[in-house]
């Protein structure tokens, strides 16, 4: 390129202990550019970026922004040195409202002789998330009020409301319905419009070549190559992230005859499930053998019923009722009666972020092991699940806190997975995940249909539902708009009708 880089970053290097999670990475980022990093779970993007803006420090290297050297000490000095970030996690702090997220560390434009005039600060907040066509979510109401998405939605405009010569996406979209990705997307149009830079982490390789100019490829910590999207295609991205040539087989190939297929035994069901404000009258089954999608757009309560079935719903009304007649109204309950669940907030909900590997993996099993649990057994339980899940670790004593990601996600999987559970309800259960693993998490799910196991996929992804799925129930408005039959010739426009 003949223009000068926006930003430069030289040598930039951190490791974790024995980790050496990014190395030496040279790297140039060019103005009015939208600029992809991808690989595999654990390759060192999220380290990269966290350290350009300010989350962890900087190991060794610089990074150069308009000539000046930047070494930010925080999220706040990144964005007044004009760096923005959209966390792959949540991103907002509990308990302050929306505005006071979106201003947090930066209030001081609205004191006045030492007073904070907290309804200017409000009424600005409000004014911003107009803009952006999100008046539905309001300045003085607490975060926590709202869900996983809207609080994304948040972070969105915090991030961009200062102008950033860099913003940073970190593995947002898959945690976005389609309307959420579409106004994401809208956000870094606009960014490279203003001669602005975007660094794009995703693991959706068409999203890749859809929304970036040029995509730069890190493998194991080490930078690879930049190429530009012109002259690459879907699959020469997986050969380049994985190192070797992939086999593209995700989806399942098999598409029984549920005509004449005897329906197995109700494993379980939800009838009559109303949530104030979330699920008006659902009704949904899961048979034994049986993969079940539910997709819909982000108001559509999907995530509820997740959430109803695991007995983790409040103020809920209806039955949910397993094989055997036991109704589940708990979480208790629900782990005791081979239920399991993994939900889209992966670090607040599913997972003991505090706690290692080892504790997050043997939790909802220790009961089934009996009474003289060693800490060996403990750890060799633990060793194999994390194994059979592949998990990038240094070892089962690792904290959670400290994996990439996707390596959080198959913990979750892999806890599961050593329980034996026979009922899998799985919110978003390949949110941040690689290809690689993807794909293997596909087979695992097929492997569980044959043996007899109800699995039930809440997603975003459309073509994650349409190629795993039996049967995919359609939500809207906290109902139940359609049901949809695994075939051949179903397609995106098939479900998309039914959520719109
Ligand atoms: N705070 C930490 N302490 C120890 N190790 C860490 C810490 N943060 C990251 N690591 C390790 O550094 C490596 C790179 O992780 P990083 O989060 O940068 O990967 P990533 O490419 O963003 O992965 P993903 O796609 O799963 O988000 C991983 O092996 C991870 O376990």
């Amino acid at each position: 390129m003949d223009t000068k880089p926006l930003l430069h970053a030289d040598k930039i290097d951190k490791s974790f202990g024995p980790t050496h999670a990014v190395k030496e990475v040279s790297l140039d980022f060019y103005p009015g550019e939208i600029h992809a990093l991808i690989g595999e779970n654990g390759s060192g993007k999220s380290t990269f970026t966290n350290m350009l803006t300010g989350i962890i420090p900087i190991g060794s290297g610089t990074f150069t922004l308009e000539g000046e050297q930047v070494a930010p000490r925080n999220q706040v000095d990144a964005n007044h040195h004009g760096i923005a970030i959209v966390v792959q996690e949540t991103g907002t702090l509990s308990g302050l409202t929306v505005a006071e997220n979106m201003f947090l560390g930066d209030e001081d434009q609205f004191m006045h002789h030492g007073v904070k005039d907290t309804a200017a600060m409000n009424r600005r907040a409000q004014e911003l998330l107009d803009s952006y066509g999100l008046g539905s979510i309001k300045a003085t109401t607490v975060i926590d009020h709202y869900g996983f998405e809207e609080r994304k939605l948040v972070e969105i405009v915090r991030s961009t409301y200062f102008d950033p010569k860099v913003l940073v996406v970190d593995e947002t979209t898959t945690a976005l319905s389609q309307s959420g990705r579409d106004k994401l997307f809208e956000v870094m149009r606009h960014v490279r419009e203003l001669g602005h830079c975007v660094i794009f982490i995703s693991h959706d390789m068409s999203e890749v070549l859809d929304m970036s100019d040029r995509i730069s490829i890190l493998r194991d910590g080490d930078y690879i190559t930049t190429v530009e999207k012109k002259d690459v295609d879907e699959e020469q991205l997986k050969t380049l992230m994985v190192g070797r040539k992939m086999d593209d087989h995700y989806y399942r190939t098999d598409y029984p005859d549920y005509q004449s297929l005897p329906e197995g035994e109700v494993a379980i069901k939800a009838e009559h499930l109303k949530v104030p404000g979330q699920l008006d009258d659902v009704s949904i089954c899961v048979h034994k053998g049986e993969i079940v999608g539910i997709g819909g757009l982000s108001e559509c309560g999907m995530h509820e019923v997740g959430k109803a079935l695991f007995g983790a719903s409040y103020d809920r009304e209806g039955t949910v009722t397993l094989s055997d007649g036991t109704e589940v109204n708990d979480i208790n309950t629900a782990i005791n009666h081979s239920i399991a669940y993994t939900s889209k907030d992966r670090d607040n909900e599913s997972l003991l972020i505090n706690d290692t590997i080892e504790d997050n993996i043997t939790l909802p099993s220790m009961r089934d092991m009996g009474r003289f649990l060693s800490d060996k057994r403990l750890h060799a339980f633990a060793e194999k699940f994390a194994e059979a899940m592949s998990v990038k670790m240094v070892g089962v004593d690792q904290y959670v806190s400290a994996l990439s990601g996707g390596n959080k996600q198959k913990v979750v999987l892999a806890r599961w997975l050593g329980k034996g559970s026979e009922i899998l309800i799985l919110d978003s259960p390949t949110r941040g995940i690689d290809i690689k693993v993807k794909a293997s998490i596909y087979s695992l799910l097929e492997k569980m249909r044959s043996e007899g196991k109800a699995v039930l996929i809440i997603s975003e992804e459309i073509m994650e539902l349409i190629g795993m799925c039996d049967r995919i129930y359609v939500m809207k408005d906290g109902k139940v708009n359609g049901e949809l039959t695994r075939r051949p010739d179903l397609t995106e426009q098939d479900l998309i009708a039914k959520m719109v």
